[in-house]
């Protein structure tokens, strides 16, 4: 059966999302649903064949970036690269959920997972005024850490918070109504999901460091119409202290033939360029690439000398 490694433990929101891939495959009832501690493990179960496929947070509208998620994308010590094949965007709120009815000025210490917390930090201050933070590794697990009385109340989801006997304080907290979280689905390096027309591309690339070298490969779509929906920097790392590398996601799919030029020209000017995979886009607006199909027809006609 095939194994679908996710950020758990039970409960957080991305068994949630995972939950929402399956419900639209067919084998969705004879697959083995496995928590990890983290986006490093389950990406990591993956690489090693594990895991078929695996789920993780990427990105917060509030919160941006998760960056335990981004840095487990880079492959390292020659293990192969995880390819993404499918998004879930969830909205997300929150429930503060405790192991008794206690009185909101009486709560002291609030366990939550960081990614979580930043997104309800207003919200928090104003329910408990006596309340800090104690950081829990994720939503699910800090309602386990409440259930253990390692804090008095949890930053968490209301399924984990029925699987460990909280009692909810307070439900739908978030610091912004429109609060959304993506997902994506990784396996190990295949073809990619056929292109939908609304369609997400994701490199990650190491760029040389001389000026200029950034601009040049945001050009790449650029100049090719292709529309870029998230550009983000991370530290490279043990080795290159001070130095970034660069996440972007471009609007259109490898087998579009503009997307499929800029990668081209990337690897040419890039050190490593590290193809996170094209896959349909669950929610937003996507500009489709311009149509270079014709161009390349044309020019197939001249080597053929038909035209
Ligand atoms: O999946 C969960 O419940 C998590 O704890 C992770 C995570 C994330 O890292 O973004 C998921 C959704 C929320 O944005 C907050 C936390």
């Amino acid at each position: 059966m095939p194994v679908f490694a996710y950020f758990g433990p039970a409960g957080t929101f991305t068994e949630m999302a995972l939950d929402a891939v399956l419900a639209n495959r067919p084998d969705a009832a004879d697959v083995v649903k496995a928590p990890l501690a983290s986006p490093l493990a389950v990406i990591a179960a993956v690489r090693t064949g594990e895991a078929d496929f695996g789920c993780v947070p990427i990105e917060s509208s509030l919160e941006g970036a998760v960056p335990a998620t981004m840095d487990a994308l880079v492959p390292r010590d020659g293990l192969p690269r995880v390819q993404a094949y499918a998004e879930t965007a969830l909205d997300i709120a929150f429930t503060i959920a405790a192991r008794t009815p206690i009185p909101h000025d009486e709560v002291t210490t609030i366990a939550g997972y960081p990614v979580a917390t930043a997104q309800v930090r207003h919200s928090v201050g104003e329910h408990f005024p006596n309340a800090e933070f104690v950081i829990a590794n994720s939503n699910a697990a800090a309602a386990a850490d409440v259930a253990d009385g390692a804090a008095d109340a949890a930053v968490t989801t209301g399924a984990a918070a029925r699987l460990h006997g909280l009692i909810p304080l307070v439900d739908g907290v978030a610091d912004s109504d429109d609060a959304v979280t993506r997902f994506l689905l990784l396996g190990k390096p295949g073809p990619p999901t056929p292109a939908t027309g609304a369609d997400r591309t994701g490199v990650i690339l190491d760029l040389p460091n001389r000026p200029g070298s950034l601009v040049s490969a945001m050009n790449e779509f650029a100049t090719r119409g292709v529309d870029l929906t998230r550009i983000e920097s991370r530290p490279r790392g043990a080795g290159a202290p001070g130095q970034y590398r660069f996440y972007l996601d471009a609007c259109g799919h490898i087998d579009d033939a503009a997307v499929g030029e800029a990668l081209r020209a990337l690897h040419r000017s890039a050190e490593r360029v590290v193809f996170l995979g094209s896959w349909p886009i669950d929610r937003g607006v996507a500009a489709p690439p311009p149509d270079h199909r014709e161009s390349h027809e044309w020019f197939a006609r001249l080597l053929r000398g038909d035209d």
